[in-house]
This record gives C-alpha cells, sequence and structure tokens, in this order.
C-alpha cells in the first residue's frame, strides 16, 4: 500500500468530521454565517502567510534543484493565487485595512501554523510534506464533494470553485507523489514521524473550521496597546 494511501485511511475520522462540519456544510448550502467566514478569512490569511514560509523552508532543504523549484513554486503560489483569493474576499466582505493591521490570529490558527513552522524548522522534506499535505489533500476532497452545490452567497461559490478545480488537483498529485516518493527513502524512524504530523496535521484541520464557525477567541481579552 502507498503511504499516502495508509495515511489518508488513519486520518479518515477526522476527515469525515471535516466533511460534515457545519462551516463546510454551510458553504455548501450556503447558510454559514458570514462573520464566521469573515473570521474564517482572517485567520486562514495569516495561516497562509505561514504556510508559504513552510514550503520555501522546504524547497531549502531539498535534495535536488528541481524539487527545491518546485517547493518554491507552490510558495510562491500560494501568495499569488491563495492569498489574492483571500485578498478579494476580504475587499468583498468590506473588511478594513485597520482590521487586518491589527488582527491577531486565534489561538487554533496560532498553533497551528506553529506546528507547521516547528516541523519546517527540525525536520526533514518528508516530514514538511507530511505536516502540509492535509492542507492540500482534504481541501481539494472537500472542494470536490462541494462542486455542484449552488449556494446562494457568490463568495462561497467562488470558495468551492478555486479547491475543486484542476489547477489545485494537479498540485495536490504532485505533492502526495512526493510524499510517497521521500517515503520510499525513509527510515522507519522517519516515517512514524511523517505519520505523526500527518495526523496532527489533520486535527488542526477539523479544529480549523470550528474556530471559524465559533469566532474562538483567546481565554482572556488583551489590553490595547498604546
Ligand atoms: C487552514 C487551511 N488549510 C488548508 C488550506 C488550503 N490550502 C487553507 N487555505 N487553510
Amino acid at each position: 500500500m502507498k503511504f499516502s494511501t495508509y495515511l489518508r485511511e488513519k486520518a479518515n475520522t477526522s476527515w469525515q468530521a471535516s466533511f460534515e462540519h457545519p462551516f463546510v456544510t454551510g458553504i455548501a448550502d450556503g447558510s454559514l454565517p458570514l462573520e464566521s467566514f469573515k473570521y474564517y478569512v482572517l485567520n486562514d490569511s495569516y495561516y497562509l502567510s505561514v504556510f508559504a514560509k513552510v514550503q520555501a523552508l522546504g524547497a531549502a532543504k531539498a535534495s535536488d534543484l528541481h524539487t527545491t523549484s518546485r517547493m518554491a513554486a507552490h510558495a510562491q503560489g500560494t501568495y499569488e493565487a491563495e492569498l489574492d483569493l483571500h485578498r478579494n474576499f476580504t475587499k468583498r466582505l468590506g473588511i478594513t485595512e485597520e482590521t487586518i493591521a491589527t488582527f491577531e490570529p486565534a489561538p487554533t490558527a496560532y498553533a497551528y501554523s506553529t506546528h507547521l513552522l516547528a516541523v519546517a524548522h527540525t525536520g526533514t522534506l518528508g516530514e514538511i510534506i507530511a505536516a502540509i499535505l492535509p492542507c492540500y489533500w482534504l481541501y481539494q476532497e472537500i472542494g470536490e464533494r462541494l462542486q455542484g452545490s449552488t449556494p446562494a452567497e457568490p463568495i462561497y461559490q467562488d470558495w468551492i470553485n478555486a479547491y475543486g478545480g484542476d489547477w489545485f488537483a494537479t498540485l495536490v498529485q504532485e505533492q502526495i507523489d512526493r510524499l510517497d516518493a521521500l517515503a520510499e527513502l525513509a527510515t522507519p524512524e522517519e516515517r512514524k514521524r511523517m505519520e505523526r504530523h500527518f495526523l496532527i496535521s489533520s486535527q488542526y484541520e477539523l479544529s480549523f473550521w470550528a474556530m471559524g464557525y465559533s469566532l474562538e477567541k483567546w481565554p482572556v481579552e488583551e489590553p490595547e496597546t498604546v
């Protein structure tokens, strides 16, 4: 069995919970409150800005120049395509420059991003790919499942089209293939670490929907900075 198939099966319970989360089903049927989607976009913009750095650290850790250039291209894609989508949503949702400038990520966005950064700094390229793969693959599966949904909110339709499209599917397959190739060369200990990173990221993906849905906040509000 391919390592990617093994990981996908191991993460199935949390992935199913993501498919059924009211944030995701609410995008499909248009019932998700825009306030939750706004909060998600703000947190996801922070998350993606860290994600691009993690992809770039993966580029630096690659053992061949082709992989370095591909990982760097993925980092560029995060900035030019995914973050551009969010910049577009930000405008349409009327999120002000001031809100963006003063925004502090919620606990889950911060914890998930920090998990990826820790793997990027301490792990191998195989470990990095394992940690970031749920971010690609889960969204692609959600995008595919939601194809054919026709939410009345055009922003939700654009979100579905972005993640359910061929452009994203090609990038995802590239990273799945990369994971399988690196897993073949990895020691059993490294494969175990790859598995842990993949499962932790899958759990964080689920928590991320809950964070957006519930407008998750830190336990106490901090005083204004002067
Ligand atoms: C938290 C999260 N995970 C995945 C994706 C899709 N790259 C995203 N935009 N945000």
